[in-house]
């Protein structure tokens, strides 16, 4: 489905990613991890080019995105959704016009794009939101409609970069329980970068560390997170144990557990 072979990208002087080799298949969802500035964004942000790699080579569903011309390049992108940390959607427009206007671009006629808009926000859960101004909506919901922007083009594999870091932690959950919906059913393969644990911990097929530039593991994630081979895996588990045993003694000391 998606393959990633001696992938590299550097800034200058600095390499921010170095010798990448992935593989993801198909319905799978590998979540990828590592310490802020490790490389995580820049690596994702290849697989569609909306970073240009300095060399490698990258294939999605047979199709080697590293070689292709710009219309190849725009034809293969709709295979690939893409959900980044900012929602970048149009305010005054509605969700429903939002989630249409890809499709519309695409020369889909508006009627088609309507039916398959009104479908994707449906798997979002927001159809009842449809006809609202995005800019009226939650971090949260705006988050959704961003979701169903990108599934309104059913593509083969979704790209997901800290969707849930600009929110406001209570509207966190609304947009992981989404993600894991999605997972769930396998639509289509996904390869998620996050900082959220506990969704890492239930939704992973595989857990994928990173640390500056490369992967220094990767695996199912009670292997990673309870017996890591690596230094950044056993950070990741420490920083688990901690936060079981701070969150059952503020629940315990304040009776809510
Ligand atoms: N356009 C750029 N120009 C120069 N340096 C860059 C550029 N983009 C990223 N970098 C650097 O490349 C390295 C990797 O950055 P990247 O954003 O990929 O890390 P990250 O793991 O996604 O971090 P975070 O978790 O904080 O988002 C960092 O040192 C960053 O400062």
């Amino acid at each position: 489905m998606l393959t990633i072979e001696n992938l590299y990208k550097s800034f200058g002087k600095l390499v921010a990613v170095n010798d990448f080799n992935l593989h993801v298949k198909e319905g799978e969802t590998a979540v990828l991890m590592g310490p802020s500035g490790c490389g995580k964004s820049t690596m994702i942000r290849m697989i569609n080019r909306l970073i240009e790699p300095d060399s490698g080579t990258i294939c999605v569903s047979g199709t080697e995105v590293t070689k292709l011309d710009l219309e190849g390049l725009r034809r293969v992108r709709k295979r690939i959704g893409f959900v980044f940390q900012q929602f970048n959607l149009v305010g005054r427009l509605t969700a429903v016009e939002n989630v249409m206007l890809g499709l519309v671009m695409d020369g889909i006629p508006r009627d088609a794009a309507y039916d398959k808009a009104m479908k994707a926000l449906e798997k979002v859960g927001l159809e009842k939101r449809a006809q609202h101004k995005s800019a009226e909506m939650s971090g949260g919901q705006q988050q959704r409609v961003g979701i169903a922007r990108a599934l309104a083009f059913e593509p083969d594999l979704m790209l997901w970069d800290e969707p849930t870091a600009s929110l406001d932690p209570i509207l966190v959950r609304e947009v992981l329980v989404i993600m894991e919906d999605l997972a769930k059913y396998r639509a289509s393969s996904m390869l998620v970068v996050t900082h959220e644990i506990s969704f890492a911990i239930h939704v992973a097929d595989r857990i994928v560390l990173m640390d500056k530039g490369s992967i220094v593991e990767e695996g199912m994630p009670e292997d990673v997170f309870g017996h890591p081979a690596s230094h950044i895996g056993q950070q990741y588990k420490e920083l688990i144990e901690y936060q079981q045993i701070t969150n059952a003694r503020t629940l315990n000391s304040k009776n809510i557990a």
